[in-house]
């Protein structure tokens, strides 16, 4: 027996109240029945019915809280629709209840929930638009409803969307300095150059027209210096690099010296060991070669030779111009160019090749003028020479 064993709820009132109610099944002396006396019970005598094998529901709590009497919440429900607990089992009852609506047995079924009363929770307040990217809202939506141009001014071709947001780019220095483009996909669209100034082509010779640009490849050992002559040329300014992994390509247009005006498209490719199978492909069939050389790095020279003899031996580089850039000559121990030269075995290379050796320093900039002079003189050579070799 229940809580309400010690005293029987035998008083006629009480049965009365219950039949009354509708009540369903609670034995006198039950948890059920104990709700006269305000201790727990279940919230349909149903569960409580010993033998129904329903689980105690965890709204049995809330029985605590009712007045001895009170309609329970499933009750007081049915009553606000309108339906009446058929006798004998609320369970059973409500089952053909609703087997008889669902049948149209003469009673209107009731209206059925929208479902979008279910999402009501989920709905956005009108005018607010959830940002697909995980921005705050409204931050997409007033982006979309007023476009502009983005802060670095329009976004150049060729370049991934990820990249021009953080500025992070090659030819971006943002606070990372320069990334290298993992290489492996295709090559990025060309983009479209600007019409020449009037003027601005009066040194240029008439062998290359204003819209073409050179094709220069730029190699050497790590940490050799190209990233660091790739971007001096570009900004004209120090940039602090990281290892390339992969390649850095930039179109620049040579604002010094005899070749000022002319379009040069570099392709700067990492100079680690793993990276340097890439260089045959990278510097097939360009217009010149940029070999940068640590002129500090004397244990490594040899190796510099090496990979240097590899690459002018290439068929599709041959007769290829060279420029041997004789980078960090601002450091005490550098190696005049004469003994570069010597060590590389510049005088051993094919005879077609044509080369020249330009002390530099890429952080400030010096020698990189007129080693771009001198690489513009000897493509336009052998330019020329090809050109006669066709006529003949
Ligand atoms: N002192 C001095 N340091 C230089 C000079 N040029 C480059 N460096 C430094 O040399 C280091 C390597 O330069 P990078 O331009 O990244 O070398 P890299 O050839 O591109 O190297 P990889 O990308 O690994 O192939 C950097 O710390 C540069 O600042 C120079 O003329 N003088
Ligand atoms: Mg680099």
């Amino acid at each position: 027996a229940g809580g309400g064993a010690g005293r029987p709820p035998a008083a006629a009132g009480w049965r009365r109240r219950r039949r009354r109610r509708g009540d369903c099944g609670g034995q006198p002396g039950s948890r059920a029945g104990s709700d006269a006396r305000g201790s727990p019970r279940p919230a349909c005598a149903s569960e409580a019915r010993p033998g129904a094998g329903a689980a105690p529901r965890p709204s049995q709590g809330r029985g605590e809280r009712r007045e001895p009497g009170a309609r329970s919440p499933e009750r007081a429900g049915r009553r606000r629709a309108g339906q009446r607990p058929e006798r004998g089992g609320a369970a059973g009852g409500s089952r053909r209840a609703s087997r008889g609506r669902g049948e149209g047995a003469g009673r209107e079924p009731p209206p059925a929930r929208p479902p979008r009363r279910r999402l009501r929770g989920r709905q956005k307040p009108a005018g607010e638009t959830r940002c697909p990217a995980g921005g705050g809202p409204g931050t997409a939506a007033s982006e979309r409803a007023e476009p502009s141009a983005p802060p670095g001014g329009p976004p150049r071709p060729g370049r991934c969307p990820r990249r021009r947001a953080t500025g992070a780019g090659p030819g971006a220095p943002g606070r990372f300095g320069p990334r290298s483009c993992s290489g492996g996909g295709a090559l990025p669209p060309q983009p479209q150059w600007p019409a020449p100034q009037p003027g601005a082509m009066g040194n240029i010779s008439s062998n290359i027209s204003a819209f073409q640009s050179l094709h220069i490849v730029m190699l050497g050992l790590d940490s050799a210096g190209k990233t660091t002559v790739l971007y001096r040329l570009k900004f004209n300014e120090f940039v602090n690099t990281v290892p390339t992994i992969g390649f850095n390509t930039e179109k620049i247009k040579l604002s010094n010296g005899t070749a000022k005006g002319i379009s040069c498209h570099f392709w700067d490719v990492g100079g680690q060991e793993k990276l340097r199978p890439l260089w045959k492909s990278y510097s097939r069939c360009t217009d010149g070669i940029i070999y940068v050389v640590d002129s500090v790095d004397v244990d490594r020279l040899e190796e510099a030779k090496t990979e240097l003899h590899k690459v002018t031996k290439f068929a599709e580089n041959q007769g290829t111009p060279l420029l041997v850039i004789a980078n960090k000559q601002d450091l005490p121990k550098s190696l005049p160019v004469a003994e570069i030269e010597k060590q590389l075995a510049l005088h051993e290379l094919i005879p077609a090749t044509t080369y020249h050796v330009q002390p530099a320093c890429a952080i400030i900039g010096e020698g990189l003028t007129e080693g771009m002079d001198k690489l513009y003189e000897m493509i336009l050579k052998r330019r020329k020479s090809l050109k006669q070799k066709k006529k003949r």
